[in-house]
């Protein structure tokens, strides 16, 4: 169903985002995964089992930070990358209509940034940590079901990578604050020069697979095969999850790693939205698998370990496909 509320402009169009129900039979939700990430490396997520308490829990304690004072949230930044930031994304100039927390995703790490986010750091780290259990557990279901779905012998395989002890997941929470709407936006709201504006610019997702909720404000659109961009309906029941680059590199291309991006918040309400991007240790090593290649078929990727492609991520602007970097040919 497409959104009835989206902003479609003449490059952007409505389009079915495939929808994985996760209480219908192994065999279907196998399938279908892998379809939609074939097809598009991007589907919906419904009944995902993430309890509603967890998720609130979480964006209420995120609410309480981003409500602070400016001094007070600059305590918990630079984002260096990790910490609060304002606009400025990564290390190399991208900026955003945004302000957010980048957090590593381990409990030790949690708790020594949640010193300089919350006044209750305890309850701060507890609420992250749950989360961040819940949707690791999520992400090494999905990994599995793709597993079945590829029909591989070991279907542990992705998921083994992002449940090892060492993976390098991290959390990150956006905030699109909302705007105050002048008489002018009454008339015209979606003619009017504030629409259109970029909040986190196009790209794909370093990682293997990114689970992102958001609460009910759009922006969020996705860049289909044809270079069109399509908005994403939010819905704060559902959780959407992006292919990344590494699972592109590991299904020797076969998996879109979808480029992405969130547009200006233009709703009075602000947006937020929590994305947990799953990735393997810093020393595991990211190839195409040989089950993925056809006999013959050519290897499109150097192997290269996580820490290789982070380097590379981080050296590179937000839009810049990192990807190519380790073509064969
Ligand atoms: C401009 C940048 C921000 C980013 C690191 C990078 O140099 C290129 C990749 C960016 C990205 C996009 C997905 C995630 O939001 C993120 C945390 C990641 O792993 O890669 C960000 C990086 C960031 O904001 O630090
Ligand atoms: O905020 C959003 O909805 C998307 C943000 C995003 O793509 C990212 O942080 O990598
Ligand atoms: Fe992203």
């Amino acid at each position: 169903m497409p959104c009835p509320t989206a902003m479609r402009t003449k490059k952007t169009k409505a389009v079915g985002i495939p929808t994985i129900d996760l209480s219908q039979s192994r065999a279907t939700t196998s399938k279908s995964i892998v379809e939609a990430c074939q097809d598009f490396g991007f589907f919906k997520l419904i009944n995902h089992g993430v309890s509603d308490d967890a998720i609130a829990r979480l964006e209420t304690q995120a609410f309480d930070f981003f409500q602070k004072t400016t001094p007070e949230k600059h305590r918990a930044g630079p984002a260096n990358p990790f910490g609060y930031g304002c606009k400025s994304i990564g290390p190399n100039g991208d900026l955003g209509d945004l302000e957010y927390l980048l957090l590593r995703s381990d409990p030790t790490s949690i708790f020594e940034s949640s010193a300089s986010i919350s006044n209750d750091s305890f309850t701060f780290s507890y609420v992250v940590n749950e989360y961040v259990k819940s949707v690791r557990k999520l992400g090494c279901e999905i990994l599995d079901l793709v597993g079945e779905g590829l029909w591989l012998p070991n279907k542990y395989v992705f998921s083994n990578l992002i449940r090892d002890v060492h993976n390098d997941s991290v959390l990150r929470i956006n905030y699109y604050p909302g705007v105050k709407h002048t008489e002018n936006w009454e008339f015209s709201p979606k003619s009017h020069p504030s629409n259109n504006r970029i909040g986190f610019g196009e790209h794909s997702d370093p990682q293997i697979l990114t689970i992102l909720r958001s609460n009910d404000v759009d922006g969020l659109q996705i860049s289909l095969q044809d270079g069109i961009w399509a908005p994403v309906c939010p819905d704060p029941f559902a959780f959407y999850v992006l292919i990344g680059d590494a699972f592109k590199a590991m299904t020797n291309g076969r998996f879109v790693s979808v480029r992405h991006r969130a547009m200006a918040n233009n709703s009075k309400n602000p947006r937020m939205s929590i994305m947990y991007f799953g990735a393997p240790p810093l020393n595991a090593w990211i190839a195409p698998l040989s089950e993925m290649m056809l006999p013959n078929e050519q290897s499109l990727y150097k192997p290269f370990t996580w820490a290789q492609y982070k380097k590379a991520a981080y050296s590179l602007r937000l839009a810049d496909s990192r990807l190519d970097l380790f073509k064969t040919s």
